[in-house]
């Protein structure tokens, strides 16, 4: 590519050297699509070729994944771990066990979080990893056994000041514990610092586990004051009732908003005078249920639709937090037609962006995942640093910290939309600041 090529160029340039990518390429769109004015005003990125080296991963690794399952027979997997940029620290970011992952998402996830890694402020660099495995259904034997030979391969590819791997959709707390042991047993090193999520008891931190959820209602409640709304008796819709959902839900519960309803793969809730967040939790993580199971075991004060959008419930604020692309054009208008105040993403890239298009037209406010989300990567970049002075933090002290980091990306992203006359577009605001970071950092580095 000449250095004088255009963005749109560059754009189709990056499509054409990863084919079959779409969410990758949906990803690349959206930041590249900011990024105009930005290096207008910096030709030095331009003549470093910075956006083409940002969009090339430094490294992708696909490994096999062979292990037995309870009948004895053998099943083989794929893995997966993009580690896309290292200029800001170790390259960091979750793993996803889910038959949906192939090379494609995990690079979109992994391009998203070097960005999202930027604006924490905090020195991680940006990487992605999962597998096609699908947890549902197994037992916990052969999640352990999928678990051991997952690492098996990841093992050398990681480490504290390396590579980094968390949680994302289908691996919780048993998932890490199986793989940290995994690492213990085979490199004999206690080293706490190469996973994060993990439980209190073994290197844990307080507050990961709420810190995603918690983390984007404080950019809610953040964005709302920033344009004289206030969070209090706002009605909001969350998708999801997973990590980010459930405690989405708890702090806005919290904070004097009702949620009237929240969904999982299945179908959706929907409660008019608020769901019992409590009862939720009991259900989806104690039980292992499902959301069907709410309406009976709330005595009839709620209501459940199996097929059908969440999106088409009356809200004021809406939260996407279950996955990519869960929310449409059509539903954007149908929370327009309803009258929705503000949109913030809990989860990677759930809008499409004929969506974002919707809520830009209509003035709705929009926080993008990459900002809204980073609650969850910021309390894993403390359990780093715990772990590094082998300290352990209390629980109110580590969510004090994680509201002031979640204010710092929300005056970042409305600055730096307001210095480029751009101001209420978070988008925007998420991605040049992102960028400019992580661009500066690679231009020191030659
Ligand atoms: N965990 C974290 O700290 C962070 C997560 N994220 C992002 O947040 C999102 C959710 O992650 P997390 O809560 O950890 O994952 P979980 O696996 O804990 O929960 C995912 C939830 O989304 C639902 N879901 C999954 N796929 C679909 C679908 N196709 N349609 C409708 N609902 C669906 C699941 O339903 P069911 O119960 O039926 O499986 C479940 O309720 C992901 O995009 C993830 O990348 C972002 C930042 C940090
Ligand atoms: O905590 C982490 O490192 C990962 C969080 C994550 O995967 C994400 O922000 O999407």
């Amino acid at each position: 590519m000449s250095k004088k090529q255009s963005l749109k160029e560059l754009r189709q340039y990056i499509i054409d050297r990863n084919p079959d990518e779409p969410e990758f390429h949906q990803a690349v769109t959206e930041v590249l699509a900011s990024l105009e004015p930005v290096v207008a005003k910096h030709p030095e990125y331009t003549n470093a070729k910075l956006i083409e080296r940002i969009c090339e991963p430094e490294r992708q690794l696909m490994f096999r994944v062979p292990w037995l399952d309870d009948d004895g027979e053998v099943q083989i997997n794929r893995g997966f771990r993009v580690e896309f940029n290292s200029a800001l620290g170790p390259y960091k970011g979750g793993m996803r066990f889910d038959p949906s992952v192939n090379l494609g998402v995990v690079k979109f996830l992994g391009f998203e979080q070097i960005f999202k890694n930027a604006l924490t402020g905090m020195p991680i660099g940006g990487g992605k990893g999962g597998s096609d495995f699908d947890p549902k259904g197994k037992s916990d034997n052969e999640v352990m056994r999928f678990c051991q030979s997952f690492m098996t391969e990841l093992y050398r590819y990681i480490g504290a000041d390396t590579d980094v791997p968390a949680g994302d959709i289908g691996v919780g707390q048993r998932e890490i514990g199986y793989l940290f042991g995994q690492y213990k047993r085979i490199t004999n090193h206690y080293e706490t610092g190469i996973l994060t999520g993990k439980e209190l008891g073994w290197g844990g931190a307080r507050g990961r586990k709420e810190a995603t959820g918690y983390g984007a209602v404080y950019f809610l409640q953040d964005m709302l004051s920033a344009n004289d709304q206030e969070l209090k008796g706002k009605k909001v819709v969350v998708s999801g009732t997973g990590n980010v959902a459930i405690y989405a839900m708890e702090k806005a519960t919290e904070l004097g908003a009702t949620v009237v309803a929240c969904s999982d793969s299945d179908g959706y809730v929907y409660a008019p005078k608020g769901l019992n967040v409590d009862l939720v939790k009991q259900i989806k993580q104690v039980d292992q249920g499902r959301i069907s199971d709410y309406p009976e075991r709330s005595k009839g004060k709620a209501e459940y639709v199996s097929n059908g959008s969440i999106w088409q419930v009356s809200c004021d604020v809406a939260m996407p937090c279950a996955t990519q692309n869960e929310l449409n054009e059509d539903d954007a208008k149908a929370l327009i037609d309803n009258k929705v105040i503000a949109v913030v993403e809990g989860a990677n890239m759930p809008s499409t962006p004929d969506a974002i298009q919707a809520f830009t037209d209509a003035k709705v406010l929009f926080a993008p995942g990459k900002a809204a989300n980073a609650g969850g990567v910021a309390m894993s970049a403390m359990e780093m640093q715990q772990n590094a002075a082998r300290e352990s933090w209390s629980f109110d002290y580590s969510v004090d910290q994680l509201k002031t980091v979640m204010c710092e990306i929300h005056r970042s992203c409305f600055d730096t939309a307001k210095q480029y006359d751009r101001q209420g577009d978070y988008v925007f605001g998420a991605n040049a600041a992102g960028f400019k970071r992580v661009a500066d950092a690679m231009l020191a580095f030659g």
